[in-house]
């Protein structure tokens, strides 16, 4: 059922901060911020030859990963993104085999234009799991 690792994402306290050292110290290629006030986040990308890095700040009153930084200050890794060829199918195995779907288990349209849904930490290894639909 799993694709392509599309990305790993690292929430961080402060962007412009985060993504100033991506470029200076790592020398990476990192994308504009981008807003998203539906997810509650604002998001830059890191290129990298085989995935991305996203990097989230909260954006608004209640951004899902506010709780997130209050028990990781400095930051940390918040969730891996594997791309599915039929997001609708993967939800309903996945729900079948007991899986939590976050929200009202419908996708919503993630940062790349795509169907995105997210999967409780818990159900998978104590850690976040989105899917984002292929192609
Ligand atoms: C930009 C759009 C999109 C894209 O296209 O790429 C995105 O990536 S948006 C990214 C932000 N959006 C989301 O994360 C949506 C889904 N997330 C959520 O709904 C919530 O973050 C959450 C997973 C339900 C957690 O919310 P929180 O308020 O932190 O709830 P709890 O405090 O009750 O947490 C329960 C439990 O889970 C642990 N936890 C929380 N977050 C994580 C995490 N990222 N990784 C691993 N574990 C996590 C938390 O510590 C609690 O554990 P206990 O303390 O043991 O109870
Ligand atoms: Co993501």
């Amino acid at each position: 059922m799993l694709g392509r690792l599309n990305h790993v994402a690292i929430a961080v306290p402060d962007l412009a901060a985060a993504a100033n050292q991506y470029r200076a110290s790592l020398g990476a290629e990192v994308t504009a911020p981008q807003a998203l006030p539906e997810h509650g986040v604002t998001v830059v990308f890191i290129n990298l030859p085989n995935t991305k890095i996203e990097l989230l700040e909260p954006l608004g009153a209640d951004s899902p990963i506010a709780a997130f930084l209050v028990k990781n200050p400095s930051g940390g890794m918040h969730h891996v993104c594997y791309e599915v060829d039929d997001i609708l199918a993967a939800r309903d195995r996945l729900q079948a085999d007991g899986a939590r779907v976050l929200g009202d288990g419908n996708p919503r349209i993630g940062a790349h234009g795509k169907p995105v849904l997210f999967l409780h930490p818990k159900d998978f290894c104590g850690t976040l799991v989105e899917l984002e639909q292929a192609g």
